[in-house]
């Protein structure tokens, strides 16, 4: 197949890759063309930040990726575990509200993906009470979601992601309805986890400086139909920290990332 295809690790050469799309391309049925062409490559354990101007694609990446729609042409490449092609399988997806059941505990909540693949309740127990220590939460299974704050919501959402140990995990702007301190911390918990877990993350956001102080790469894309304007490699001491979101190196990645970022944005109101 030369288009609209998915495939495996295994016929794609994708040995140190989790994602490679080539020549992708989305037109909606509304006649709304979305996408492309677009190439872009992420290798696995990668953090890449995907940034541009509302509207230009980068949920559309992020569906294309997760197998929640088909490209219009081109081929999406994902490796998953062992090269087992399933939808959505491997895959953990966070989006900017943390859409928990509210009739029902954190514990079951984070549980809910495990349910859903069949796993018995007894472990699936054990692995969403894992999931939760993970994102800090221990201590609040039995709670309701009425009874978190934003930030721990989205806690949640992310040990929902991670429930099912996904090698690669998809965030649209997860953090963006949050305060600047929640933020910040979030984006500190996010990055400890993914050093010590190694996954591959995919992050979508409106910010410069939370793009540049999370990722490896940040990737920016062009006013719609979204193609890539400038991939930008973010090198700096790891593990990251507030020394990194105060230096000097930080202040010239900001301003580097916005000035690729400008001409996405040209005869754009910006209102
Ligand atoms: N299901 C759909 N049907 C028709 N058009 C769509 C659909 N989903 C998205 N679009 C359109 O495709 C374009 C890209 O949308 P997309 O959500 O991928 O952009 P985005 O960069 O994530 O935007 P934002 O930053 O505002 O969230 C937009 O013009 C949007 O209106």
């Amino acid at each position: 197949m030369s288009s609209g295809k998915t495939s495996s690790a295994a016929d794609a050469g994708l040995t140190h890759l989790a994602v490679s799309l080539r020549g992708v391309t989305k037109t909606y049925d509304n006649g709304v063309m979305a996408l492309g062409p677009f190439d872009l490559t992420v290798r696995k354990g990668e953090f890449i930040s995907l940034l541009g101007p509302s509207g230009c694609g980068k949920s559309t990446v992020l569906r294309l990726i997760a197998e929640l729609s088909a490209p219009s042409s081109g081929i999406v490449r994902v490796a998953h575990h062992e090269g087992v092609v399933q939808p959505g399988h491997g895959i953990g997806f966070v989006f900017q509200e943390p859409t928990l059941m509210p009739w029902t505990s954190v514990r079951e909540n984070v549980r809910l993906p495990l349910k859903l693949a069949g796993v018995p309740k007894a472990e699936a127990r054990g692995r969403a009470d894992a999931a939760l220590a993970s994102v800090g939460l221990a201590d609040f299974a039995d709670a309701f979601p009425r009874e978190l704050s934003g930030g721990m919501k989205m806690r949640v959402s992310l040990a929902r992601a991670l429930v099912t140990d996904p090698d690669i995990l998809l965030m649209d702007e997860p953090f963006a309805a949050l305060d600047e301190i929640t933020r910040f911390r979030l984006n500190n918990d996010l990055l400890a986890l993914w050093r010590s877990l190694g996954k591959t993350v995919i992050f979508v956001t409106h910010s410069v400086f939370e793009s540049v102080y999370l990722s490896q790469r940040v990737v920016v894309m062009t006013a719609r139909p979204g193609r890539i304007q400038a991939d930008i490699r973010i090198e700096t001491v790891e593990p990251r920290s507030e020394t990194f979101r105060t230096s000097a190196a930080y202040s010239d990645y900001c301003r580097k990332v916005s000035a690729a970022l400008a001409p996405s944005y040209s005869g754009q109101s910006t209102l």
